[in-house]
């Protein structure tokens, strides 16, 4: 119907600057979408009850033809998310790592539901998969906004997308019957897009603000506690890259992590069952025990290295400090940690620089450096941090060159 119910017109009930021109509610399927809400392609939904508007922000068929849902304010919406949606469709940054077709499909795994199953060889530092996503929804919302309210801009979310039953038909914990925390219990129990966004949505971080990302062919990877890929977000592209972290063969599954790296098995399946609301079936956490005993040790032992790291560079103990780091990369490397903790090398940079090991300082610094662009088109933030790397690596490499030229004339 061209005049949906006055619940559609919350934008109109409370108008926001951004949208101050909206006066009619229009049918979102079927109007032609006035330049007032552009980029975006449908009118905004907005809660019509909480004091700052909260809306679905939908720009259908882009990307990657299914379409983006946001819910966020229309604040956000202009500042964080309008500028990025030009470059939705560009091309992924490094076509030469990408493998197309998809080297892996989904498929029945025992105890996990589905999961993605390597087709053929994936070497490691391919991207297996990049995925644009479907929704993204704030973390947190204002006190007086419904759990009612939220449960309409997620299901409105849904509904204003290419092909809804991609995202209502993911997997969910509820159904079941996976552990459901303690406050979703009770009520009427979750809805259905509620129950999706738990059991599938990833953490990003799009200027400077929380989200549940939904990737729908993200959300087929399964969680290993030694996983043989990870994941990476672009905030640029808003876009979510599978890595594989070593070579993976025909039959393998390729898993991810869900919880943060290093963690030892009780933290993990506390994180796992509470936040994620599941037992973990992975190869470790099925291991013997004394496998099981043998990987926490280590972990415990990295942990410990790495605040020894930070205190004896404190105390000015540099020689000391770079061999803690040595033996903490040997056990993340061990432990196959290394690429999840990838953000470890700043450290030992400025610690080789200090001691005069120029070498090792230029390859911890390009360490960081890839870090920040090797995996996608860094923000803001990532364009300003390789822009003083830059001028880093240049003079470590001058300094070099200068030692091999007084080398050589003495
Ligand atoms: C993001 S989905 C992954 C794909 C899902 N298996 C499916 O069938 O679509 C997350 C859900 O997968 C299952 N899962 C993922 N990793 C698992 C693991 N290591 N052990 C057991 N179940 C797992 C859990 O049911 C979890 O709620």
């Amino acid at each position: 119907s061209p005049n949906p119910p006055p619940a559609q017109c919350g934008l109109d009930a409370a108008p926001h600057p951004v949208y101050r021109n909206l006066t009619t509610c229009l049918d979102s399927s079927t109007a032609t979408p006035p330049s007032s809400w552009h980029p975006w392609t449908h009118k905004p939904y907005c809660t019509p009850s909480s004091s700052t508007p909260w809306c679905v922000f939908t720009r259908a068929s882009s990307p990657a033809a299914h379409g983006l849902s946001v819910i966020t304010t229309p604040d956000e919406a202009s500042a964080a998310l309008n500028p990025l949606l030009h470059a939705l469709d560009a091309p992924f940054f490094a076509p030469e790592k990408l493998m197309l077709p998809r080297p892996y499909e989904v498929r029945d795994i025992p105890g996990k539901g589905k999961g993605a199953i390597a087709t053929r060889r994936i070497e490691k530092g391919r991207a297996v998969l990049v995925d644009y996503a479907s929704i993204f929804a704030v973390v947190e919302y204002p006190a007086d906004v419904m759990r009612e309210e939220v449960r309409e801009l997620l299901r409105v979310a849904a509904a204003q997308l290419g092909e809804p039953e991609e995202v209502e038909g993911l997997s969910r914990r509820g159904r079941r019957g996976g552990r459901v925390a303690e406050e979703e219990e009770g009520e009427e129990g979750m809805s259905v897009m509620e129950d999706v966004m738990l059991t599938n949505s990833f953490g990003t971080v799009i200027g400077g603000k929380e989200y549940m990302g939904l990737f729908t062919d993200l959300a087929r990877f399964n969680h290993a506690c030694e996983p043989n890929a990870f994941i990476h977000f672009s905030e640029t592209t808003l876009s979510m890259t599978v890595w594989s972290a070593r070579d993976i063969e025909p039959e393998e599954e390729i898993t991810i992590t869900y919880t943060g790296a290093g963690l030892t098995s009780k933290e993990r399946h506390k994180s796992l069952e509470n936040v994620w609301g599941f037992k973990c079936q992975c190869s470790l956490c099925t291991a013997p025990p004394v496998v099981l005993k043998a990987s926490d040790t280590r972990r415990e032992e990295i942990r410990r290295l790495q605040d020894k790291v930070v205190e004896l560079a404190q105390q000015g103990r540099f020689s000391k400090a770079i061999e803690a780091a040595e033996r903490l990369f040997t056990l993340v490397d061990e432990e196959g940690l290394t690429e999840q903790m990838g953000d470890m090398y700043e450290v030992p940079a400025r610690l080789y620089y200090h001691v005069g090991n120029l070498e090792k300082a230029l390859e911890y610094t390009l360490k960081v450096r890839h870090e920040i662009d090797g995996y996608g088109v860094p923000g803001t933030l990532g364009e300003q941090k390789i822009e003083m790397l830059k001028g880093v690596i240049a003079r470590i490499e001058r300094e070099i060159t200068n030692k091999q030229e007084r080398e050589g004339s003495s």
